[in-house]
């Protein structure tokens, strides 16, 4: 379907959505294609150039941190102080933003609510769509439904938490706009649709316009965000300043760039945060034909004590910390399970565990996947804080992280086994057939996975296979063995009570396509994409 709007040079080709005219308005239109118009051809810039660094990378095995920028690490500044809503993040709750996990997310007791568009997302025109109605009732405080039979509205007794919106990143074109005749970037569709309806508002109400930047590889990528703040600002009438962005440090090249990161974005910036799952897919990407040092064990023995994972988090507090920003640490995937209490306290306790060495580490708040777990890592961060709002003051002038640090996969301990690869086909699969049928968040295996996580299973595969990897039980990784666990894995899932099939032959010849092709697929949600409405 396509319809022309009254907005000069753009077009709508996506359907109907129940309240889409709501936000699919001339003026909020033209403004997304104003926000085009001036940043579509740098993102195009940058995304080339990300692939040179890479390539590079993969050749040399090498990062490092850059020399240009030496006077931005060396001189004296510090980012523009928190807003009151943002000065205490010691509990944030991430998820989808269909509208029964809205209420839910802000009811949750959590000081944060990560709205998530992107890793917890599959980007359906429907969902597009609905979750900008969802957010625009979320920050007026008016989203309530029925589902079940169970009415959900805000709770009057607790403190809503405070909405961050993640737009998709900038590799994402969203293809149901057009602007004279080209797909809008997704990550402008997504801001601008949100800042446009939303920024006064949120102004008005001391809740935004706040936002999580993911998976940039530089400051130049930062750059462009800033610039897109700057201009949308100006545009609309907000005061300048008013943005406030956490930038995920989810690659392997931006790990070498955070300061320079948070320097381009000081008037806006909200600090860093640990985004691991996306930070080890990035790891495994850019270093996947660089030799054997950088090919991990199975993806469930490589955990945030490792030491090249411990590097990144020392780093990205220390850094926050000199700049006066907030360190936010990442999610433990563990979930619990409402009908099965051993599943819980097994989830409770590894979350105990990861928040508690967050909050020694230094970090002042962390992640949450489910609302069951938010007392959890208010417990661990409460014992801590106390009754300060965070710890910007501990600075941790202690750390020293080299670019060896942060390359050093080498020492990762644990083994290649094959109940690593038939779990990364089994969970891969899974998790794509779900995306495939517009659900971008699952619990599979009592494990939240999303895109992020996914994509690391179907890594790992092509790193293995790609580099002759032998099985601590001696069985050579090769297309054969690969094919053969993922067809059994189909057959298994066809025969399994309860899986909803109708994805099933898609989501296995997508995973061959990303785990199996020679040429390594940059995103599983690009082709993914290609496969949806
Ligand atoms: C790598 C990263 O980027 S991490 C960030 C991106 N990922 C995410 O945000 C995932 C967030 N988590 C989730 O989406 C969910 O917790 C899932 C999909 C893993 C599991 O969800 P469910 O299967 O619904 O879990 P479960 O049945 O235990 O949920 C119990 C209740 O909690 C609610 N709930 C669960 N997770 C969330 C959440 N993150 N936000 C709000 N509500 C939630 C459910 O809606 C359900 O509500 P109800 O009792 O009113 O029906
Ligand atoms: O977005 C978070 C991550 O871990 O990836
Ligand atoms: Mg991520």
């Amino acid at each position: 379907m396509s319809r022309t709007t009254p907005a000069q040079g753009v077009e709508v080709r996506g359907g109907p959505v129940e309240r889409g005219d709501e936000i699919l308005t001339p003026e909020a239109l033209e403004f997304v294609a104003r926000l085009q118009r001036s940043f579509g051809a740098r993102r195009d810039e940058l995304l080339a150039r990300r692939q040179q660094r890479r390539d590079e990378a993969a050749r040399t095995g090498k990062l490092e941190f850059l020399e240009e920028t030496r006077h931005i690490r060396e001189s004296d500044w510090q980012v523009a102080e928190a807003p009151p809503a943002l000065r205490d993040r010691r509990v944030e709750i991430t998820g989808p933003t269909d509208r029964k996990m809205a209420v839910n997310a802000l009811n949750s007791g959590a000081k944060v609510w990560l709205a998530d568009l992107e890793d917890a997302n599959t980007p359906h025109w429907e969902n597009v769509v609905s979750g900008q109605v969802n957010l625009y009732d979320a920050i007026r405080k008016q989203v309530e439904l029925n589902s079940n039979g169970k009415q959900y509205k805000l709770r009057d007794d607790v403190e809503h938490a405070v909405p961050l919106v993640r737009p998709r990143g900038w590799h994402f074109d969203e293809r149901h706009i057009l602007v004279d005749g080209e797909p809008v970037v997704g990550a402008l569709v997504d801001f601008g649709l949100y800042f446009f309806h939303n920024a006064q508002e949120g102004q008005r109400r001391g809740t935004g316009p706040y936002f999580y930047l993911p998976k940039m590889e530089s400051h130049l990528e930062a750059r462009l965000w800033n610039d897109v703040f700057v201009q949308a600002q100006q545009d609309l009438g907000v005061p300048q300043g008013s943005v406030r962005a956490t930038v995920l440090i989810e690659t392997i090249p931006a790990a070498f760039e955070m300061e320079e990161i948070l320097y381009e974005l000081r008037e806006h910036s909200a600090g860093l945060n640990a985004g691991r799952w996306d930070y080890l897919f990035s790891v495994i990407k850019t270093f996947r034909s660089a030799g054997s040092d950088f090919v991990l064990p199975d993806r469930n023995s490589v955990t945030m004590t490792a030491s090249f994972m411990r590097a990144y988090t020392e780093l990205l507090v220390r850094t926050c910390h000199k700049r006066g920003a907030f360190a936010i640490g990442g999610m433990a995937a563990f979930i619990p399970n409402r009908r099965d209490p051993e599943v819980t306290e097994r989830a409770l306790a590894k979350i105990h565990d990861d928040k508690r060495r967050e909050a020694n580490d230094g970090f002042d708040g962390s992640w949450v996947a489910h609302p069951d777990t938010v007392s959890v890592c208010k417990e661990e961060f409460d014992a801590v804080l106390g009754d300060e709002p965070n710890q910007l003051d501990r600075d941790r002038a202690d750390v020293s992280v080299s670019a060896a640090d942060l390359l050093n996969t080498a020492e990762t301990p644990g083994d290649k086994t094959f109940e690593g690869l038939r779990s990364a086909v089994d969970v891969g699969v899974r998790y794509i057939a779900s995306w495939l049928g517009g659900n971008g968040a699952a619990g599979i295996h009592n494990m939240m996975e999303d895109a992020a996580t996914a994509e690391i299973s179907r890594s790992q595969i092509w790193q293995w296979l790609h580099n002759d990897i032998v099985l601590n039980d001696g069985r050579q990784v090769t297309k054969d063995l690969v094919r053969q666990v993922l067809a059994d894995t189909e057959k298994q899932l066809r025969d399994e009570e309860g899986f909803p099939s109708e994805n099933l032959d898609r989501a296995v010849e997508l995973f061959e396509r990303v785990a199996v092709a020679d040429e390594f697929v940059d995103f599983l949600t690009l082709p993914a994409y290609e496969q949806i409405d």
